[in-house]
């Protein structure tokens, strides 16, 4: 990535602080999941867990988890992986990268608001093809398929893959039915959004050592469009989230074997506000290389995004019109492809003014 161009530079605001930045120590909440995994029937330690995750998903819309039963070491063989693709020269990297028509592989430009993010980066998905539309026009029905862009001289990296994202889609499966219970709804009341053709996928993120921190960043400030993310991340450090409270950035410090899990945007309409999407973005360093790998939960692209019927009352009408999730996901898409001088889609743009409800 060479010198730090101005596509890399942060406005002002948006400038990380390298120092002095708000300590780990009263970061976000931690969650044992043990009782999810050995004992599901033990009523009164899922409860526990439940008012867990309801106050995690409430007050700050991330918490870590551990003992959360993905084997560490598909973990493990997948950095492994990622570390020898990652480590080849451009060119090969280049072989499988993303292109208009399907944009898993590997890719190095993407913009997050409009700035460039320090990274590089591998996109796969579990279903293999992911169905999506095929343009982001309203009025165009046509929908096309993503395939995997699998590497021909690392089949190490495909293999590892695809174990990994299993295992930890059994962990999206039941972290939804902990978050449903949460909203005091039935257990499985999310999973048939997710039981044919979702469209969930998980990046491979490097990021590069910076030579300026304190101009560019990892990602920039965002909030996950998803229902759920479940992110890995090594010993190096870099992430940071708005805490609600006060709109600090609180560094989320790495703890060994755990994810951070958080509240995506679709979570935050189908619970009608109850959680909410919170942005969080990455910092980078001049030292060393991070990486990190996010599994994105996502649903059917012909899955109409709108607050769920049960939990909309007089007292707490709707907040949201409906919107078509695979539309959402290719106009972001688009825009992350092309650097357009315009916002990127936002759930605020389907949000209801207070005043039109009553
Ligand atoms: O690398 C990280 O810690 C987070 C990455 C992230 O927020 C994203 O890819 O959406
Ligand atoms: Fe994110």
């Amino acid at each position: 990535m060479g010198e730090v161009s101005p596509a890399f530079i942060q406005d002002i605001e948006h400038r990380p602080k390298v120092v002095g930045a708000i300590a780990e120590a009263e970061g976000i909440p931690l969650i044992d999941l043990s009782a999810l995994i050995n004992s599901p029937d033990d009523h009164q330690a899922i409860e526990s867990l439940v008012a867990e995750v309801r106050s995690a998903s409430k007050e700050w819309g991330f918490f870590q988890v551990i003992n959360h039963g993905v084997p560490l070491e598909k973990l493990r063989r997948l950095e492994e992986a990622a570390r020898k693709f990652f480590g080849q020269p451009l060119e090969e990297k280049r072989k499988v990268r993303r292109d208009e028509l399907s944009t898993l592989g590997y890719y190095d430009t993407e913009h997050t608001k409009n700035v460039r993010d320090w990274k590089e980066v591998f996109d796969f998905t579990f279903h293999d093809p992911t169905l999506i539309p095929a343009s982001y026009r309203p009025d165009d029905e046509e929908v096309t398929q993503w395939s995997n862009k699998w590497p021909e001289n690392l089949p190490e990296l495909r293999e590892a893959c695809e174990e990994y994202a299993k295992a930890v889609e059994e962990l999206a499966f039941r972290l939804m039915e902990l978050i449903a219970l949460s909203l005091g709804l039935p257990a499985d009341r999310f999973r048939g959004f997710f039981n044919d053709h979702q469209t969930t996928f998980t990046r491979l993120n490097r990021y590069p050592p910076c030579p300026a921190p304190h101009l560019a960043l990892g990602v920039g400030r965002h909030k996950d469009s998803g229902a759920l993310t479940i992110l890995a991340q090594d010993d190096v450090g870099g992430l940071e989230v708005r805490r609600k409270s006060d709109g600090e950035w609180i560094r989320v410090k790495p703890i060994p074997n755990a994810y951070i899990i958080n509240i995506g945007d679709i979570i935050q309409v189908w619970s009608n506000e109850t959680y909410e999407s919170v942005e969080h973005r990455v910092m980078v360093n001049s030292e060393k290389e991070r990486f990190s790998i996010p599994f994105f939960f996502t649903p059917a692209h012909y899955t109409m995004v709108e607050p769920l019927e049960e939990l909309v009352t007089k007292q707490n009408p709707t907040k949201y019109r409906a919107y078509n999730w695979g539309k959402f996901m290719v106009t972001r898409k688009r825009s992350n492809f092309m650097k357009l001088n315009v916002e990127n889609i936002q759930i605020h743009h389907f949000r209801i003014p207070e005043n039109k409800n009553n």
